[in-house]
């Protein structure tokens, strides 16, 4: 599958949205990852779907909507209609995760299912058919800059191996501690779509998305 790059606009200067994203699209990111958050899922507010409808005018990229809320069923119309390309939902914050991704296909979306670090491949199984993406968190989620958590990588593998043996068809993310290194470890393990935050937005963002690219 083919490798990509989703700096998370987590990172980015919240008064400058537009100017950053045309930033990474420039330096060849391939997706823009925008991490809602709700102070109930996660002990942090960012923002909702105004600031999707914002952005959908100034960038082609794929728009890769991480909510971090419960209840994420409530607002797949919401976002669909805002223009995100994506949505990924937490196994950990509904309880009808397969209803839930259904109704975002069916808003023409793309589907992806995530697990915190606490949780394990066999919570998602039988949702594995019907998703697009698998996002396995490689930090608690909540904030930007914590450390990549190693451990997480056989998650990766596992589900690479369920891909090949099944014959599904997920891409599959990780978020959290994302730099030039640990995109290494990522990617052995089975990862395509790496999302990286303080690390892309520290210092030059032209420079630190060529540093991912050439790991990849
Ligand atoms: O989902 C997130 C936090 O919950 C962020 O996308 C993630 O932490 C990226 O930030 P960094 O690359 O700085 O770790």
């Amino acid at each position: 599958m083919k490798n990509k790059i989703a700096p998370s606009i987590l990172s980015a200067d919240f008064g400058n949205f537009a100017r950053d994203v045309k930033r990474i699209e420039a330096a060849g990111a391939e997706l823009v990852h925008i991490d809602v958050m709700d102070g109930h899922f996660v002990d942090n507010l960012t923002f909702g779907s105004g600031v999707v409808a914002s952005l959908r005018p100034v960038t082609s990229l794929f728009l890769d909507v991480h909510m971090m809320v419960e209840n994420p069923e409530k607002y797949v119309e919401e976002f669909a209609k805002a223009g995100a390309d994506g949505m990924s939902i937490h196994v950990e914050a509904t309880h009808h995760i397969h209803g839930a991704l259904q109704k975002i296909k069916n808003a023409g979306m793309k589907a992806s299912v995530v697990i915190n670090p606490g949780t394990s491949v066999d919570a998602i199984k039988t949702v594995l058919p019907l998703v697009d993406m698998v996002l396995v968190m490689t930090v608690n989620p909540g904030f930007g800059g914590q450390a990549f958590i190693p451990e997480m990588m056989e998650k990766v593998t596992e589900l690479a191996q369920l891909r090949h043996e099944k014959g599904y068809d997920y891409e599959i993310e990780v978020d959290g501690g994302i730099d030039d290194q640990t995109i290494q470890l990522a990617k052995n393990a089975g990862a395509n779509i790496f999302v990286a935050g303080s690390f892309v937005f520290k210092g030059n963002v032209e420079e630190n998305i060529s540093k991912l690219r050439s790991k990849l």
